[in-house]
């Protein structure tokens, strides 16, 4: 696909809905008893393929033009499925999922993508099996998975990583066991499983970076409204910041404060973005206004790692736009997403001419010097995708991006979206 420099960004927009909640709703939906309606569900393919999953376990869920509706079938409901579960390319549908499954009185298989089979799943194995699951992977850490039935008894687990995904397994895991389940956090990551469960009427108390969960007898069904991804909003965040002209608004995004790192780092780094209409209900959500303006450089490490993780690649983009020097680090889990997001946004911004060293934990941009179009490559990584798109629109001259069709992971209609503020 051809991406030219495009002209300011100005106009109204919205973006789908949160990938983390949509995919929490309909496994919390299927556990529950009752019917859950969802409304604004990411219909991503990652999402797709956590429904597909739980239509596998004998869940029913009806998808119509504006609702998901999920079916419930308690606690202890699911049916073993009569093949292997296919997670796709989705990190957070197999994580979260071998916690569900950890407590099944059922054997189980699951394995996805490529990608998804390079993924490291020991960091959810070893929790688990402490708890008492009996789980098998390749290597002792990879995908496919196979699960075996086994009784389950609450533990207090220290995470190694500021991982949702593992602290979620874990949590989802305990909904089996006999006891509490405690997890500690080594820094805040996205709570939107602990505040499903709460909606949901399960026991659940953070204090500080330790929640713990009380098993519950079951979970009741209520309807949940997905706010819009601040992870797909960042992308037109970007943009509009880095784009000369630009006044954009991104309509009802999620700003659960465990989410809303890239709005600390760009407004940190000069960018005008502000927030309006703001409302909170299970998620808080509001309207954000971005105008371009100039950007320097900053240093982004520590505890906001976390809440801006799946934004790092684009606020490289960012960086290459803005004066002087951005330091990226702490941010090694970069290195075991869908690619090696660290090695892949050097490689293509060195492409383009930006001055980017790579290192352990992260990258320095030297940014100021207008980055040039060139031909980039997505390593089937839709976020990468999505960043190098922004990085042509405000580059010199013409892009091409191989295999654009990968932002259907989260953000099929990402492309259209472009081109309707290009109009
Ligand atoms: O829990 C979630 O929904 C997610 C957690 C994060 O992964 P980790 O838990 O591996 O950091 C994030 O990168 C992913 O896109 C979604
Ligand atoms: C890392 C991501 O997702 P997952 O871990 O669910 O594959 C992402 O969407 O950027």
């Amino acid at each position: 696909m051809q991406i030219q420099p495009c002209g300011p960004l100005r106009g109204e927009i919205t973006v789908p809905g949160d990938k983390s909640i949509s995919h929490r709703a309909v496994m919390l939906g299927a556990l529950a008893n009752g019917t859950t309606h969802i409304t604004g569900f990411l219909m991503g393919e990652d999402c797709l393929s956590t429904i597909d999953c739980f239509r596998k376990m004998g869940v029913e869920i009806n998808i119509t033009d504006d609702e998901v509706i999920v079916e419930g079938v308690g606690l202890h409901g699911l049916e073993a499925p009569s093949e292997a579960l296919y997670t796709g390319n989705s990190g957070t549908t197999t994580r979260l999922l071998c916690g569900i499954l950890a407590g099944q009185p059922f054997t189980v298989t699951m394995s996805g993508d490529p990608s998804i089979q390079k993924r490291p799943m020991g960091r959810v194995m070893k929790p688990l099996r402490e708890m008492g699951a009996s789980i098998e992977g390749k290597n002792d850490n990879f995908c496919p998975l196979t699960l075996f039935p086994s009784e389950l008894h609450g533990i207090e687990y220290r995470l190694p990583v500021a991982s949702a995904q593992l602290k979620s397994a874990i949590l989802l895991a305990g909904l089996y066991a006999e006891g509490q389940t405690t997890v500690i956090e080594p820094a805040p990551s996205r709570d939107h499983t602990e505040r499903m469960f709460r909606a949901l009427g399960v026991e659940i108390e953070t204090n500080g970076s330790t929640i713990t969960l009380d098993p519950p007898e079951d979970l009741h069904a209520v309807d949940i409204a997905v706010p819009g991804d601040i992870s797909s909003a960042a992308f037109f965040l970007v943009a509009g910041a880095i784009i000369p002209g630009s006044e954009l608004t991104i309509k009802n995004v999620g700003v659960n404060p465990t989410r809303t790192g890239v709005l600390d780092v760009l407004r940190d780094m000069g960018a005008d973005i502000t927030e309006s209409n703001f409302r909170d209900e299970a998620e808080p959500m509001c309207d954000l206004t971005v105008k371009y303006s100039k950007l320097h450089g900053v240093e982004i490490g520590g505890a906001i790692i976390p809440r801006l993780i799946d934004e790092l690649p684009v606020i490289a983009v960012a960086a290459a736009f803005a004066e002087g020097e951005t330091v990226i680090r702490d941010a090694q889990e970069l290195k075991v997403k869908e690619s090696n997001r660290i090695a892949a946004m050097v490689a293509e911004l060195t492409k383009a001419g930006v001055d980017v060293e790579e290192t352990d934990d992260g990258m320095i941009v030297h940014g100021g010097a207008k980055p040039h179009g060139a031909s980039f490559e997505t390593y089937k990584d839709h976020r990468i995708a999505m960043s190098l798109a922004v990085l042509g629109l405000a580059a010199e001259g013409a892009s091409r991006i191989d295999e654009p069709e990968v932002v259907a992971i989260s953000y099929p209609d990402f492309f259209n979206t472009l081109e309707r503020l290009g109009d």
